[in-house]
């Protein structure tokens, strides 16, 4: 119920709808009682006191009562639909922009095939309450007042008799719902795993092809299906036991109301009209009981889904501002690592690191895989927390910033390259949509993607694919890269970005960023000699620490690892000889 409370605060701007949604409602069960009073009126009064003169007027009270009903019917279908459908609206928006700001953390452990059925299912279970449940609710409620404080007037014990069974029922009802709701959670959980196996197998579908896994694919959605069945199955069977006993008590009522009330008319007691009224009223009481069943059904579902919905809207980033953060606006790219630490739970990925790198210098990071180089640079834009130490960006702790204003600061080429199905030059423009085409195309040429973009049919305006589909993987790490520049940031992070380029178009890129007239800071993650010999300084990592650092110089001299790297990667062209005439004093 917490949930629904929840949900209720959602509604604050719409409270108008749904009061004129409850009014439309209750004049519907207000207009549908009517019939049975007229009904009444028509056997004791017309038939039975032979009063003819009355049914014109019965007859056009009932036309009238059964048109406005139709009338109330059609509104609350509107009310409740505007209502729902901006409750829905609302909180898909604020789902979404919750997701904005959740942590790299966060991704890491949520798949996105189970946060869609979140954006989707879950959604639509709880437009469901409100655009279904909510009438069926308030109508079983006001049939129930309405219908019981008719009856009683006109006799007591056969109003009593008519609802004493309704107790029972309520408590068949409630050991439903309880039954039944951590399936229901269960059930949910499992759409979401069905949901993120295909997700995933379509996001991976040329993997699949290519290791010929279609029946292993086959055999895990069919697991998943299989278990969603069972969940479904096994709130069905819950739902069986209990809503034949809610069935028969609702049939119950029927008979007992028959027996006594057709006593009380052959004893004189009541009117045959009376009696005829309680008849036409009785679905109306015994609808209220057999609802119990499904109204508790989907008020199950919906806190279930709900539930789901606000543990991610009451999620804190992990990543946020402090209580007054500076704004920076423009910053000269100043970045220093102070004794800097992280660990990733348990496990330990940076230790010490310290080093300082001035505004439009160069700092390449080379390493094994896994030494920490991804880590360490994703500690630049916060993308995550430094366990401890301190990164100062103009000799201020980057916590100290707005992280908005932070991140507008840094531009990062991923390791992995991700565009968005969108034109070339959307996909560079991406964050910086006022740029003109022109500053598109210098940062192209810059990256030198400008010709191979320029050689397509539509060039700057060609759509690609979902993640770049269409693109080789040099061109669509230039993009990429060309992304990162039209930023004009003070800091740039490039990781591994142009593994996929080959050496003399690499040189190309290099040659162009030095020549920039803004010279940004620059993180350069490589593993190519070739790539890092120019930076101001190179960091070796290794098992998460700074092993070796300085120049490209200054390192051969030391003949340590990045020796031997160099040597590694240049035996082809270079003999032992020749590498220590000219390299080595
Ligand atoms: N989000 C994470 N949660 C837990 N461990 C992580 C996470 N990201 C990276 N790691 C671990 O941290 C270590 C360093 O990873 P990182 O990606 O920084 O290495 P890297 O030097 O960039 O490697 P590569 O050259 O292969 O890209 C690895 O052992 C990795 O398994």
């Amino acid at each position: 119920m917490t949930e629904i409370k929840k949900l209720w605060a959602y509604l604050k701007n719409y409270r108008l709808y749904f009061f004129a949604a409850l009014i439309f409602i209750i004049l519907n069960v207000v207009f549908s009682m009517i019939p049975g009073y007229l009904n009444r009126r028509i056997i004791d009064d017309v038939i039975r006191g032979q009063q003819l003169k009355l049914l014109f007027s019965l007859l056009t009270a009932y036309v009238i009562a059964t048109l406005l009903r139709s009338i109330a019917i059609m509104l609350q279908r509107f009310f409740t639909e505007i209502l729902s459908q901006n409750l829905l609206k609302d909180l898909k928006q604020a789902l979404y922009e919750k997701l904005q700001k959740l942590s790299f953390n966060f991704y890491n452990k949520n798949r996105t095939g189970e946060l869609m059925s979140r954006m989707t299912g879950d959604m639509e279970a709880i437009r469901m309450l409100f655009a279904d449940g909510m009438i069926q609710f308030t109508r079983a409620i006001f049939y129930l007042i309405f219908v019981v404080l008719v009856l009683i007037q006109e006799n007591i014990a056969l109003t009593l008799v008519s609802i004493c069974l309704s107790p029972l029922i309520g408590f068949f009802a409630y050991r439903l719902g309880v039954r039944i709701k951590p399936i229901f959670r269960q059930v949910r959980r499992q759409y979401s795993d069905l949901n993120s196996t295909v997700q995933e197998n379509i996001s991976g579908i040329r993997i699949v092809k290519a290791f010929h896994q279609q029946a292993f694919e086959m055999e895990k959605f069919s697991e998943e299906n299989n278990s969603y069945f069972i969940k479904n199955y096994r709130a069905a069977q819950i739902w069986s036991k209990y809503f034949p006993i809610m069935e028969f008590l609702g049939g119950m009522s029927t008979v007992l109301l028959l027996f006594y009330g057709g006593r009380l008319v052959i004893s004189g007691e009541i009117t045959l009209g009376v009696w005829m009224q309680f008849n036409s009223y009785l679905w109306m009481l015994i609808m209220p009981m057999r609802m119990i069943g499904p109204i508790v059904n989907m008020f199950s579902r919906t806190s279930a889904s709900a539930e789901r919905i606000f543990n991610i809207l009451e999620k804190e980033p992990e990543i946020k501002n402090i209580a007054e953060p500076i704004k920076a606006t423009k910053i000269a790219g100043k970045v220093e690592f102070k004794n800097v630490g992280l660990s990733y739970g348990d496990e330990v990925i940076l230790k010490n690191i310290s080093f300082l790198a001035e505004p439009g210098q160069t700092i390449a990071i080379m390493g094994t895989t896994g030494s920490g180089k991804t880590s360490l640079v994703n500690l630049i834009p916060r993308f995550y927390e430094a366990t401890s130490g301190e990164v100062l960006i103009d000799g201020r702790d980057n916590r100290s910033y707005d992280l908005y204003d932070l991140r507008q600061q840094i531009s990062v080429v991923m390791q992995e390259v991700f565009l968005f199905s969108e034109t070339i030059a959307n996909n560079i423009a991406y964050g910086r949509p006022e740029v003109g085409l022109e500053k598109i195309k210098s940062a192209a040429e810059i990256s030198s993607a400008r010709d191979f973009i320029e050689e397509m049919e539509a060039g700057f305006e060609e759509v690609i694919g979902e993640r770049g589909m269409g693109l080789s993987g040099g061109q669509k790490q230039r993009v990429s890269l060309a992304r990162a520049l039209v930023q004009e940031s003070p800091i740039l992070i490039m990781d591994d970005a142009t593994s996929a380029v080959d050496m003399e178009t690499e040189h190309q890129i290099q040659q162009a960023l030095e020549s920039r007239a803004d010279k940004s800071t620059v993180f350069l993650i490589a593993h190519r000699i070739s790539s890092v010999r120019n930076a101001d300084q190179i960091l070796i990592l290794n098992d998460g620490e700074i092993i070796e650092r300085g120049t490209h110089a200054e390192l051969i001299k030391q003949q340590g690892h990045y020796y031997k790297m160099f040597k590694e990667q240049y035996k082809e062209v270079m003999d032992e000889a020749e590498i220590a005439e000219r390299w080595v004093d």
